[in-house]
């Protein structure tokens, strides 16, 4: 059985071979990076671009690099960059802050877009992040959280009706890589005259996430997952066109301003998505990941989808084969699945580290998860069955109930 999978695998890899991008990273020898949904794998040519952003932009020409090198309008092109991967025009993402800072701006403004409404609905299983910041927008804005799970979203969006001011759900499961209906959410919420905002963490460059085609208003998401920003890169807030006039964010900082150099007394904020900037950007994390974001050259959304369901799919069909008793968390169905596939086991951070041992690097999520993220441009459908013999060993040769691996480390 596993010679037909090595088959299978190779007869894959012949059909998406125009999509492995593998040569576009600099990933370590022997290991099977299936965590990029965590931190991305560095691709060719950052440590170059971020090299010449410290020696020629800063150490030499200093200051003038503002304007020079385009230091001032990174935010925006490296937004429209982000944007041509999530199904947005040019002019409606802007790079900056994290996805925490963002999410609280977009609550707050919806809040500010629908007054006298007073519900926002959101996932009880977001991540963590997310739950605490919509709560902390809520309590600012004079809002009420309800926590609907997004599979129960559209019919109590009906119920709340005209009092729902957003709907903020997250478009991929962190934990179990269950994928949600943006489209029949955002449509549900239009229908009652509420907005709806994603985050978009999960999903931006490996989904083809179609903002635009489906009118989603509000979105946030990381620069540091499937778009290989490096650690801490900036992150990244969509407003749709239609709302720029009317997105009254509440972090009112100078880079925002209509006219920041006028040093004006009082805040007028930018036109377009320039007002949802806040602060002086981090710069070398953005131009990182501007530079990262040249693995995506030429790279359609809708391919890399494609060859993320293969990668899962397959990885699927491998468990079935080899490791049948697994217990997974995913959807099998393809549109309801992300671009990881997560599998419950009572010893999953110790099944985790025995992975890790073997150079299977995926992640431990709690209680019970065994999380692998299929980075679409840098796996390949042979890393894919290698994954699935590796767990498959460990799993049966019990290889997580070795003390060594039974101790959690803090930051997983
Ligand atoms: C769905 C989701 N939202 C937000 C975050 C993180 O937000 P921040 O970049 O602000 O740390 C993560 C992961 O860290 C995430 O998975
Ligand atoms: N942002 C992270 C970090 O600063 C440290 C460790 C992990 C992360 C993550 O991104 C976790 C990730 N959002 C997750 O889905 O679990």
């Amino acid at each position: 059985m596993t010679s037909a999978l090595t088959e299978r695998a190779r007869e894959l890899d012949v059909l998406h071979a125009a999509t492995d991008f593998r040569g576009r990273f600099r990933l370590p020898a022997g290991v099977i990076y299936l965590d990029g949904n965590s931190l991305g794998a560095l691709p060719q040519g950052v440590a170059e671009a971020v090299a010449d952003v410290v020696h020629r932009q800063w150490g030499n020409d200093l200051i003038a690099s503002w304007n020079d090198a385009g230091w001032w309008q990174a935010p925006a092109r490296v937004g429209d960059a982000i944007g041509a991967l999530i199904g947005a025009a040019p002019g409606q993402v802007v790079c900056t802050d994290s996805t925490s800072v963002n999410l609280y701006k977009a609550v707050v403004a919806a809040a500010r877009m629908r007054p006298g409404r007073r519900v926002v609905l959101t996932d009880p299983d977001s991540f963590p992040t997310d739950l605490y910041v919509t709560d902390a927008a809520a309590r600012d804005a004079g809002l009420v959280v309800e926590r609907v799970s997004p599979a129960d979203a559209v019919a109590r969006i009906a119920q709340v009706g005209d009092d729902l001011v957003l709907a903020s759900y997250s478009s991929v499961d962190y934990r179990t890589g269950e994928l949600w209906d943006l489209a029949e959410i955002t449509r549900a919420a239009h229908e009652v005259g509420a907005l709806a905002c994603w985050d978009l963490c999960h999903s931006a460059g490996v989904l083809d996430v179609g903002l635009d085609e489906h009118g989603a208003d509000l979105a946030v998401g990381c620069g540091y997952k499937y778009l290989n920003g490096g650690p801490g890169a900036p992150a990244f807030i969509y407003v749709a066109h239609r709302h720029q006039d009317d997105f009254d964010q509440p972090l009112s900082g100078w880079n925002g301003h209509a006219t920041p150099f006028a040093m004006a007394p009082h805040f007028v904020p930018a036109p377009g998505i320039t007002r949802a900037r806040v602060g002086t950007p981090p710069l070398m994390g953005m131009l990182a990941l501007e530079a990262a974001l040249k693995a995506y050259d030429g790279v359609d959304p809708a391919a890399a989808r494609e060859r993320s369901l293969s990668l899962t799919g397959f990885f699927l069909e491998c468990l079935d084969v080899l490791v049948p008793e697994l217990d997974v968390a995913t959807p099998r169905e393809d549109a309801r699945r992300g671009s990881q596939v997560s599998v419950r086991h009572p010893q999953a951070y110790a099944v985790v580290q025995a992975l890790i041992a073997r150079g299977v690097v995926g992640d431990f999520r709690e209680s019970d998860i065994v999380r692998l993220g299929f980075a679409p441009l840098y796996l390949t459908h042979g890393d894919v069955l290698a994954a699935a013999e590796h767990l498959r060993a460990v799993i049966e040769g019990r290889a997580f109930e070795r003390e060594q691996f039974t101790t959690r480390a803090t930051v997983t």
